[in-house]
C-alpha cells in the first residue's frame, strides 16, 4: 500500500482525468521494462483486466471498513487502471463522456 495521505484538489477535476489519460496514451509507445502502463497496454489482457477487478475489490473492502482515506487511495488506483482499459480497447474520454451525458433525465 502506498501514501493515503490527503491532496485534496481545488482546480479542474477534468484537466486532471484528461491529463492522465493523455499519460497512459503516450505510454502505448513506451518501454514496457520502464513502465507500468506500457506493461498494462501490452501484456496479456488478463493481467490488466484481473488488476481492475482487484482494485475494484479492494474499493469495496475499504468501503466496507467505512475508512475514507483508504476509500480514496483504493479508487484511486481502480480510476487509474479503468483509464488504462479505456486506452487499450480504444475508448475515448469523449466517448465515456457522451454514454455519460446521454443517461441524464
Ligand atoms: N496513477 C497511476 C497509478 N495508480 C496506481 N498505479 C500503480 O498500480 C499498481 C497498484 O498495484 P497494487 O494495488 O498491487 O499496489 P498498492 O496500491 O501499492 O498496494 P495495495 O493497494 O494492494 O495494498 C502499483 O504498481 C501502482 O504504482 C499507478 N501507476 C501509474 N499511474 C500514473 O501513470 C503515470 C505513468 O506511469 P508509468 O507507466 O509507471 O510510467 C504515472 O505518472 C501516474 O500518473
Amino acid at each position: 500500500m502506498g501514501e493515503r495521505t490527503a491532496n485534496v484538489h481545488d482546480g479542474d477535476i477534468g484537466a486532471t482525468i484528461t491529463g492522465l489519460a493523455a499519460v497512459i496514451h503516450d505510454r502505448r509507445t513506451a518501454s514496457p521494462e520502464e513502465s507500468y502502463t506500457a506493461r498494462l497496454l501490452t501484456g496479456k489482457e488478463d493481467s490488466l483486466l484481473k488488476k481492475v477487478v482487484e482494485e475494484a475489490c479492494e474499493v469495496v473492502m475499504a468501503a466496507k471498513d467505512h475508512d475514507h482515506d483508504h476509500i480514496r487511495y483504493e479508487a484511486g488506483d481502480l480510476v487509474y487502471h479503468l483509464l488504462v482499459v479505456l486506452e487499450r480497447y480504444g475508448i475515448t474520454l469523449e466517448e465515456l463522456a457522451g454514454e455519460l451525458d446521454a443517461r441524464r433525465h
